[in-house]
Protein backbone atom coordinates (compact mmCIF):
# COMPACT_ATOMS: atom_id res chain seq x y z
CA UNK A 1 0.00 0.00 0.00
CA UNK A 2 1.49 3.28 -0.55
CA UNK A 3 2.06 5.62 1.64
CA UNK A 4 0.00 8.98 1.40
CA UNK A 5 0.87 12.28 2.63
CA UNK A 6 0.38 13.51 5.82
CA UNK A 7 0.88 16.40 7.66
CA UNK A 8 0.75 16.05 11.37
CA UNK A 9 1.57 17.92 14.46
CA UNK A 10 1.16 22.56 13.86
CA UNK A 11 4.35 23.55 11.97
CA UNK A 12 3.93 27.27 11.99
CA UNK A 13 7.23 28.35 11.41
CA UNK A 14 7.16 31.15 9.14
CA UNK A 15 4.71 34.48 9.83
CA UNK A 16 2.28 34.96 7.78
CA UNK A 17 1.37 38.13 5.49
CA UNK A 18 -1.65 38.54 7.55
CA UNK A 19 -3.47 36.61 10.27
CA UNK A 20 -6.07 34.68 9.32
CA UNK A 21 -9.86 35.41 11.21
CA UNK A 22 -11.34 32.00 12.19
CA UNK A 23 -15.18 31.22 12.07
CA UNK A 24 -17.43 28.55 13.40
CA UNK A 25 -20.72 28.11 11.38
CA UNK A 26 -22.71 26.21 14.01
CA UNK A 27 -23.24 26.07 17.63
CA UNK A 28 -24.47 22.34 18.42
CA UNK A 29 -22.23 19.96 20.10
CA UNK A 30 -19.56 19.17 17.87
CA UNK A 31 -20.01 22.93 16.75
CA UNK A 32 -19.52 24.20 20.31
CA UNK A 33 -16.73 21.86 21.28
CA UNK A 34 -14.90 22.84 17.74
CA UNK A 35 -15.29 26.35 18.45
CA UNK A 36 -13.46 25.52 22.00
CA UNK A 37 -10.23 24.08 20.33
CA UNK A 38 -10.59 27.12 17.46
CA UNK A 39 -10.25 29.83 20.47
CA UNK A 40 -7.43 28.12 22.23
CA UNK A 41 -5.49 27.89 19.27
CA UNK A 42 -6.61 31.69 18.19
CA UNK A 43 -5.11 32.34 21.31
CA UNK A 44 -1.56 29.94 21.50
CA UNK A 45 -0.94 31.01 17.69
CA UNK A 46 -1.39 34.77 17.91
CA UNK A 47 0.97 35.87 15.19
CA UNK A 48 -1.16 33.76 12.97
CA UNK A 49 -4.58 33.91 13.99
CA UNK A 50 -6.56 36.75 14.86
CA UNK A 51 -7.78 36.23 18.78
CA UNK A 52 -11.58 36.35 18.29
CA UNK A 53 -13.18 33.80 16.76
CA UNK A 54 -16.88 34.38 15.85
CA UNK A 55 -19.54 31.22 16.42
CA UNK A 56 -22.65 31.33 14.33
CA UNK A 57 -25.13 30.39 16.51
CA UNK A 58 -28.78 29.67 15.26
CA UNK A 59 -30.89 31.58 17.47
CA UNK A 60 -33.10 30.18 19.44
CA UNK A 61 -34.93 31.22 23.17
CA UNK A 62 -33.84 28.84 25.72
CA UNK A 63 -34.94 28.38 29.69
CA UNK A 64 -32.17 29.47 31.94
CA UNK A 65 -32.30 29.91 35.65
CA UNK A 66 -35.98 30.58 35.47
CA UNK A 67 -35.87 33.39 32.42
CA UNK A 68 -36.79 32.98 28.81
CA UNK A 69 -33.07 34.31 27.32
CA UNK A 70 -31.76 34.12 23.76
CA UNK A 71 -28.97 31.45 23.18
CA UNK A 72 -26.39 34.13 21.81
CA UNK A 73 -26.69 36.27 24.96
CA UNK A 74 -26.37 33.50 27.87
CA UNK A 75 -23.59 31.95 25.52
CA UNK A 76 -21.35 35.34 25.53
CA UNK A 77 -22.04 35.93 29.19
CA UNK A 78 -20.86 32.53 30.57
CA UNK A 79 -19.01 31.40 27.83
CA UNK A 80 -21.38 28.07 28.07
CA UNK A 81 -23.23 26.48 25.78
CA UNK A 82 -26.00 25.41 27.96
CA UNK A 83 -28.32 23.89 25.75
CA UNK A 84 -26.10 22.21 23.58
CA UNK A 85 -22.92 21.55 25.46
CA UNK A 86 -23.26 22.29 29.18
CA UNK A 87 -20.54 22.02 32.07
CA UNK A 88 -17.84 23.24 29.47
CA UNK A 89 -16.36 26.39 29.09
CA UNK A 90 -15.40 27.95 26.10
CA UNK A 91 -12.60 30.46 26.43
CA UNK A 92 -13.59 33.94 26.43
CA UNK A 93 -12.51 34.54 22.61
CA UNK A 94 -15.55 32.56 21.18
CA UNK A 95 -17.82 34.78 20.42
CA UNK A 96 -21.95 33.58 19.63
CA UNK A 97 -22.93 35.36 16.61
CA UNK A 98 -26.86 35.17 15.58
CA UNK A 99 -25.85 36.34 12.08
CA UNK A 100 -24.71 34.07 9.87
CA UNK A 101 -23.65 36.54 7.21
CA UNK A 102 -21.38 38.57 9.86
CA UNK A 103 -19.56 35.76 10.42
CA UNK A 104 -18.94 35.09 6.46
CA UNK A 105 -17.83 38.61 6.19
CA UNK A 106 -14.87 38.50 8.82
CA UNK A 107 -13.95 35.08 8.44
CA UNK A 108 -10.88 33.54 5.93
CA UNK A 109 -11.50 30.16 7.61
CA UNK A 110 -14.71 29.22 7.86
CA UNK A 111 -15.18 25.64 9.70
CA UNK A 112 -18.56 24.31 8.60
CA UNK A 113 -20.40 22.53 11.83
CA UNK A 114 -24.14 22.17 10.72
CA UNK A 115 -26.12 19.00 11.07
CA UNK A 116 -26.26 17.97 7.26
CA UNK A 117 -29.72 18.68 6.63
CA UNK A 118 -29.20 22.48 7.40
CA UNK A 119 -26.24 22.93 5.28
CA UNK A 120 -27.59 24.16 1.80
CA UNK A 121 -30.19 26.88 3.54
CA UNK A 122 -27.30 27.98 5.63
CA UNK A 123 -24.85 28.73 2.19
CA UNK A 124 -27.64 30.37 0.53
CA UNK A 125 -27.67 33.11 3.22
CA UNK A 126 -24.05 32.79 3.12
CA UNK A 127 -23.52 33.24 -0.97
CA UNK A 128 -22.04 36.59 -1.55
CA UNK A 129 -20.81 37.67 1.57
CA UNK A 130 -17.08 35.73 1.76
CA UNK A 131 -13.70 37.42 1.80
CA UNK A 132 -12.27 36.37 -1.57
CA UNK A 133 -9.45 33.84 -0.49
CA UNK A 134 -11.54 32.49 2.13
CA UNK A 135 -11.55 28.73 2.77
CA UNK A 136 -13.58 26.36 4.31
CA UNK A 137 -13.39 23.10 6.28
CA UNK A 138 -16.26 21.17 6.68
CA UNK A 139 -17.05 19.10 9.85
CA UNK A 140 -20.25 17.51 8.30
CA UNK A 141 -20.67 13.80 9.01
CA UNK A 142 -22.74 13.11 5.81
CA UNK A 143 -23.55 13.01 2.21
CA UNK A 144 -25.83 15.00 -0.08
CA UNK A 145 -27.91 12.72 -2.63
CA UNK A 146 -29.79 14.61 -5.68
CA UNK A 147 -29.85 14.26 -9.31
CA UNK A 148 -26.38 14.40 -9.86
CA UNK A 149 -25.72 11.47 -7.69
CA UNK A 150 -24.10 11.66 -4.59
CA UNK A 151 -21.91 14.15 -3.35
CA UNK A 152 -19.84 15.69 -0.78
CA UNK A 153 -20.31 18.66 1.48
CA UNK A 154 -17.35 20.05 0.94
CA UNK A 155 -18.20 20.42 -2.33
CA UNK A 156 -21.40 21.42 -2.03
CA UNK A 157 -19.65 24.15 0.35
CA UNK A 158 -17.52 24.54 -3.33
CA UNK A 159 -20.02 25.10 -5.73
CA UNK A 160 -22.17 27.01 -3.47
CA UNK A 161 -19.63 29.97 -1.91
CA UNK A 162 -17.27 29.99 -4.64
CA UNK A 163 -14.33 28.96 -2.14
CA UNK A 164 -12.30 25.80 -1.60
CA UNK A 165 -13.44 23.48 1.28
CA UNK A 166 -11.60 20.52 3.17
CA UNK A 167 -13.13 18.08 5.53
CA UNK A 168 -12.00 17.18 8.89
CA UNK A 169 -13.64 14.14 10.32
CA UNK A 170 -12.86 11.24 13.13
CA UNK A 171 -13.59 9.62 16.16
CA UNK A 172 -14.51 12.45 17.82
CA UNK A 173 -17.74 12.13 20.15
CA UNK A 174 -17.78 15.62 21.26
CA UNK A 175 -18.55 15.27 24.68
CA UNK A 176 -15.02 13.66 25.07
CA UNK A 177 -13.26 15.99 23.10
CA UNK A 178 -15.06 18.92 24.97
CA UNK A 179 -13.42 17.38 28.16
CA UNK A 180 -10.62 17.50 26.55
CA UNK A 181 -9.73 13.33 26.79
CA UNK A 182 -7.72 12.57 23.74
CA UNK A 183 -8.60 11.32 20.32
CA UNK A 184 -6.99 11.60 17.08
CA UNK A 185 -8.51 13.35 13.53
CA UNK A 186 -8.44 13.28 9.87
CA UNK A 187 -8.09 16.68 8.14
CA UNK A 188 -8.47 15.82 4.46
CA UNK A 189 -7.27 19.12 2.60
CA UNK A 190 -5.64 19.79 -0.63
CA UNK A 191 -6.58 22.83 -2.44
CA UNK A 192 -5.52 24.40 -5.87
CA UNK A 193 -3.37 26.89 -4.38
CA UNK A 194 -2.58 26.91 -0.64
CA UNK A 195 -3.62 30.48 -0.08
CA UNK A 196 -4.29 28.77 3.26
CA UNK A 197 -1.39 26.22 3.60
CA UNK A 198 -1.90 23.02 5.37
CA UNK A 199 0.18 23.51 7.78
CA UNK A 200 -2.14 26.65 8.57
CA UNK A 201 -5.36 24.54 8.61
CA UNK A 202 -4.13 21.75 10.56
CA UNK A 203 -2.67 24.51 12.85
CA UNK A 204 -6.35 25.62 13.49
CA UNK A 205 -7.14 22.43 15.11
CA UNK A 206 -4.48 20.44 16.64
CA UNK A 207 -4.44 20.60 20.59
CA UNK A 208 -2.17 18.03 22.88
CA UNK A 209 -6.06 16.46 23.37
CA UNK A 210 -6.73 16.69 19.58
CA UNK A 211 -4.05 14.86 17.57
CA UNK A 212 -4.16 15.93 13.48
CA UNK A 213 -3.05 14.45 10.80
CA UNK A 214 -3.86 16.04 7.51
CA UNK A 215 -4.20 13.68 4.31
CA UNK A 216 -4.76 14.29 0.56
CA UNK A 217 -7.71 12.04 0.11
CA UNK A 218 -10.82 14.73 1.00
CA UNK A 219 -13.56 11.94 -0.43
CA UNK A 220 -11.85 9.21 1.90
CA UNK A 221 -12.18 11.31 4.61
CA UNK A 222 -15.77 12.92 4.16
CA UNK A 223 -17.11 9.56 3.06
CA UNK A 224 -15.73 7.83 6.43
CA UNK A 225 -17.55 10.05 8.40
CA UNK A 226 -20.89 10.04 6.73
CA UNK A 227 -21.25 6.14 6.14
CA UNK A 228 -20.02 4.60 9.79
CA UNK A 229 -23.06 6.47 11.05
CA UNK A 230 -25.16 4.16 8.72
CA UNK A 231 -22.44 0.61 10.63
CA UNK A 232 -23.42 2.38 13.96
CA UNK A 233 -26.98 1.93 13.59
CA UNK A 234 -26.76 -1.60 12.64
CA UNK A 235 -24.56 -2.19 15.49
CA UNK A 236 -27.28 -0.10 17.74
CA UNK A 237 -29.83 -2.24 16.65
CA UNK A 238 -27.51 -5.41 17.55
CA UNK A 239 -27.18 -4.07 21.27
CA UNK A 240 -31.27 -3.84 20.99
CA UNK A 241 -31.49 -7.58 20.43
CA UNK A 242 -28.81 -8.41 23.13
CA UNK A 243 -26.38 -9.87 20.59
CA UNK A 244 -22.33 -9.94 22.35
CA UNK A 245 -19.49 -8.54 21.30
CA UNK A 246 -18.51 -11.38 18.55
CA UNK A 247 -21.59 -10.57 16.79
CA UNK A 248 -21.01 -6.62 16.45
CA UNK A 249 -17.87 -7.20 15.75
CA UNK A 250 -18.51 -9.60 12.46
CA UNK A 251 -21.23 -6.43 11.94
CA UNK A 252 -18.24 -3.82 12.32
CA UNK A 253 -16.36 -5.46 9.75
CA UNK A 254 -19.00 -6.05 7.17
CA UNK A 255 -19.75 -2.30 7.44
CA UNK A 256 -16.14 -1.34 7.11
CA UNK A 257 -15.68 -3.19 3.95
CA UNK A 258 -18.58 -1.38 2.44
CA UNK A 259 -17.54 1.95 3.41
CA UNK A 260 -14.57 1.44 1.54
CA UNK A 261 -16.14 -0.26 -1.07
CA UNK A 262 -18.43 3.17 -1.60
CA UNK A 263 -16.04 5.38 -1.27
CA UNK A 264 -13.71 3.81 -4.04
CA UNK A 265 -16.25 2.48 -6.39
CA UNK A 266 -17.82 5.88 -6.54
CA UNK A 267 -15.08 8.04 -5.62
CA UNK A 268 -11.42 8.74 -6.19
CA UNK A 269 -10.47 7.18 -2.61
CA UNK A 270 -7.20 5.53 -1.21
CA UNK A 271 -8.79 2.06 -0.09
CA UNK A 272 -6.17 3.02 2.73
CA UNK A 273 -8.03 5.95 4.59
CA UNK A 274 -10.70 3.55 5.75
CA UNK A 275 -8.57 0.93 7.73
CA UNK A 276 -5.38 3.70 8.53
CA UNK A 277 -6.78 6.76 9.55
CA UNK A 278 -8.77 7.97 12.64
CA UNK A 279 -11.65 9.21 9.71
CA UNK A 280 -12.39 5.14 9.04
CA UNK A 281 -11.91 2.60 11.56
CA UNK A 282 -11.53 4.58 14.53
CA UNK A 283 -14.88 6.62 14.13
CA UNK A 284 -16.60 3.36 12.85
CA UNK A 285 -15.41 2.03 16.49
CA UNK A 286 -16.09 4.87 18.69
CA UNK A 287 -19.70 5.46 17.01
CA UNK A 288 -20.62 1.72 17.34
CA UNK A 289 -19.54 1.89 21.17
CA UNK A 290 -22.17 4.28 21.96
CA UNK A 291 -22.53 7.47 19.99
CA UNK A 292 -25.70 9.05 19.09
CA UNK A 293 -27.00 6.26 16.15
CA UNK A 294 -25.86 3.44 18.25
CA UNK A 295 -28.07 4.75 21.17
CA UNK A 296 -31.08 5.87 19.00
CA UNK A 297 -31.12 2.00 17.37
CA UNK A 298 -30.77 0.70 20.88
CA UNK A 299 -33.93 1.97 21.87
CA UNK A 300 -35.66 1.50 18.86
CA UNK A 301 -35.42 -1.93 19.02
CA UNK A 302 -36.36 -2.17 22.71
CA UNK A 303 -39.30 0.30 22.79
CA UNK A 304 -40.70 -0.25 19.17
CA UNK A 305 -41.03 3.62 19.41
CA UNK A 306 -40.60 5.17 15.92
CA UNK A 307 -36.81 6.59 15.18
CA UNK A 308 -38.18 10.10 14.87
CA UNK A 309 -39.74 10.18 18.36
CA UNK A 310 -36.22 8.45 19.78
CA UNK A 311 -34.52 11.35 18.62
CA UNK A 312 -36.34 13.77 20.22
CA UNK A 313 -36.89 12.12 23.56
CA UNK A 314 -33.39 10.88 24.21
CA UNK A 315 -30.93 13.92 21.94
CA UNK A 316 -32.20 17.29 23.56
CA UNK A 317 -32.19 18.73 20.24
CA UNK A 318 -29.19 17.20 18.88
CA UNK A 319 -29.86 15.37 15.50
CA UNK A 320 -29.49 12.19 14.36
CA UNK A 321 -27.52 11.41 10.99
CA UNK A 322 -27.34 7.70 10.23
CA UNK A 323 -30.86 7.25 9.28
CA UNK A 324 -31.55 10.08 6.66
CA UNK A 325 -27.64 8.69 6.09
CA UNK A 326 -28.96 5.35 5.13
CA UNK A 327 -32.07 6.62 3.19
CA UNK A 328 -29.71 8.88 1.05
CA UNK A 329 -27.18 6.36 0.03
CA UNK A 330 -30.00 3.45 -0.38
CA UNK A 331 -31.54 5.98 -3.03
CA UNK A 332 -28.18 6.85 -4.90
CA UNK A 333 -26.97 2.67 -5.01
CA UNK A 334 -31.09 1.91 -6.31
CA UNK A 335 -30.29 4.93 -9.80
CA UNK A 336 -27.03 2.41 -9.96
CA UNK A 337 -29.09 -1.33 -9.10
CA UNK A 338 -26.32 -1.76 -7.01
CA UNK A 339 -28.27 -1.99 -3.49
CA UNK A 340 -27.57 -5.32 -3.36
CA UNK A 341 -24.14 -4.85 -3.24
CA UNK A 342 -24.19 -3.10 -0.03
CA UNK A 343 -26.08 -5.46 1.78
CA UNK A 344 -25.72 -4.23 5.60
CA UNK A 345 -26.33 -0.34 4.17
CA UNK A 346 -29.63 -1.73 2.81
CA UNK A 347 -30.46 -3.37 5.91
CA UNK A 348 -30.60 -0.48 8.04
CA UNK A 349 -32.03 1.42 5.45
CA UNK A 350 -35.09 -1.18 5.67
CA UNK A 351 -35.44 -1.47 9.09
CA UNK A 352 -35.76 2.41 9.83
CA UNK A 353 -37.99 2.89 6.26
CA UNK A 354 -39.75 -0.58 5.61
CA UNK A 355 -40.12 -1.96 8.79
CA UNK A 356 -37.87 -4.90 8.41
CA UNK A 357 -37.79 -6.71 11.81
CA UNK A 358 -33.90 -6.21 13.50
CA UNK A 359 -33.66 -9.62 13.94
CA UNK A 360 -33.29 -10.44 10.55
CA UNK A 361 -30.12 -8.63 9.97
CA UNK A 362 -28.67 -11.57 11.15
CA UNK A 363 -29.08 -13.11 7.95
CA UNK A 364 -27.46 -10.61 6.04
CA UNK A 365 -23.95 -11.41 7.90
CA UNK A 366 -24.07 -15.07 6.30
CA UNK A 367 -22.23 -15.35 3.50
CA UNK A 368 -24.12 -17.82 1.37
CA UNK A 369 -26.79 -15.57 1.47
CA UNK A 370 -24.49 -12.24 0.54
CA UNK A 371 -23.24 -14.41 -2.45
CA UNK A 372 -26.26 -15.49 -3.63
CA UNK A 373 -28.19 -12.17 -3.61
CA UNK A 374 -25.46 -10.90 -5.55
CA UNK A 375 -26.01 -13.13 -8.29
CA UNK A 376 -30.00 -13.32 -8.49
CA UNK A 377 -30.78 -10.10 -6.77
CA UNK A 378 -33.56 -11.61 -4.27
CA UNK A 379 -34.76 -10.15 -1.53
CA UNK A 380 -36.32 -12.51 1.10
CA UNK A 381 -37.08 -9.54 4.12
N1 LIG B 1 -21.88 15.56 18.24
C1 LIG B 1 -20.82 14.82 17.95
O1 LIG B 1 -20.28 14.07 18.79
C2 LIG B 1 -20.21 14.94 16.58
C3 LIG B 1 -18.87 14.61 16.42
C4 LIG B 1 -18.28 14.70 15.16
C5 LIG B 1 -19.05 15.16 14.08
N2 LIG B 1 -20.34 15.49 14.29
C6 LIG B 1 -21.07 16.01 13.10
O2 LIG B 1 -21.12 17.43 13.20
C7 LIG B 1 -22.29 17.92 12.54
C8 LIG B 1 -23.01 18.87 13.48
O3 LIG B 1 -23.41 18.14 14.63
P1 LIG B 1 -23.60 18.81 16.07
O4 LIG B 1 -23.42 17.69 17.04
O5 LIG B 1 -22.79 20.04 16.24
O6 LIG B 1 -25.13 19.29 16.00
P2 LIG B 1 -26.36 18.81 16.91
O7 LIG B 1 -26.74 17.42 16.60
O8 LIG B 1 -26.05 19.20 18.31
O9 LIG B 1 -27.56 19.69 16.26
C9 LIG B 1 -28.14 20.77 16.76
C10 LIG B 1 -27.71 22.02 16.02
O10 LIG B 1 -28.58 22.27 14.90
C11 LIG B 1 -28.96 23.63 14.94
N3 LIG B 1 -30.20 23.87 14.22
C12 LIG B 1 -31.46 23.48 14.57
N4 LIG B 1 -32.34 23.91 13.64
C13 LIG B 1 -31.62 24.55 12.69
C14 LIG B 1 -31.95 25.19 11.46
N5 LIG B 1 -33.20 25.26 11.02
N6 LIG B 1 -30.95 25.74 10.73
C15 LIG B 1 -29.67 25.66 11.15
N7 LIG B 1 -29.29 25.08 12.29
C16 LIG B 1 -30.26 24.52 13.05
C17 LIG B 1 -29.07 23.93 16.41
O11 LIG B 1 -29.05 25.32 16.63
C18 LIG B 1 -27.82 23.25 16.93
O12 LIG B 1 -26.70 24.08 16.77
C19 LIG B 1 -23.09 16.67 12.12
O13 LIG B 1 -22.84 16.41 10.77
C20 LIG B 1 -22.51 15.56 13.00
O14 LIG B 1 -22.60 14.29 12.38
C21 LIG B 1 -20.94 15.42 15.50
O1 LIG C 1 -22.95 10.44 18.26
P1 LIG C 1 -22.83 10.12 16.80
O2 LIG C 1 -23.28 8.73 16.46
O3 LIG C 1 -23.46 11.19 15.94
O4 LIG C 1 -21.27 10.12 16.49
C1 LIG C 1 -20.52 11.21 16.92
C2 LIG C 1 -19.20 11.30 16.21
O5 LIG C 1 -19.39 11.34 14.82
C3 LIG C 1 -18.22 10.22 16.61
O6 LIG C 1 -16.99 10.45 15.97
Amino acid sequence: MSAPHQTTGANLDQAPKKRLAVGVIGSGNWGTAIAKICGENARAHGHHFRSKVRMWVFEEEIEHKGEKRKLTEVFNETHENVKYLPGVECPPNVIAVPDVREVARRSDVLVFVVPHQFINRVCDQMAGHLRPNAVGISCIKGVSVGKDGVRLFSDVIQEKLGIYCGVLSGANVANEVAKEQFCETTIGYKPPQPIVSPEQIVAVFDRPYFSVVSVDDVAGVALGGALKNIVAMAVGFADGMEWGGNTKSAIMRRGLLEMQKFATTFFDSEPGTMVEQSCGIADLVTSCLGGRNNRVAEAYVKSGKPIDVLEKELLGGQLLQGASTAKEVHEFLSTKDMVNEFPLFRSVYKICYENMDAKDLIQVLQPLKEESENEGGTETE
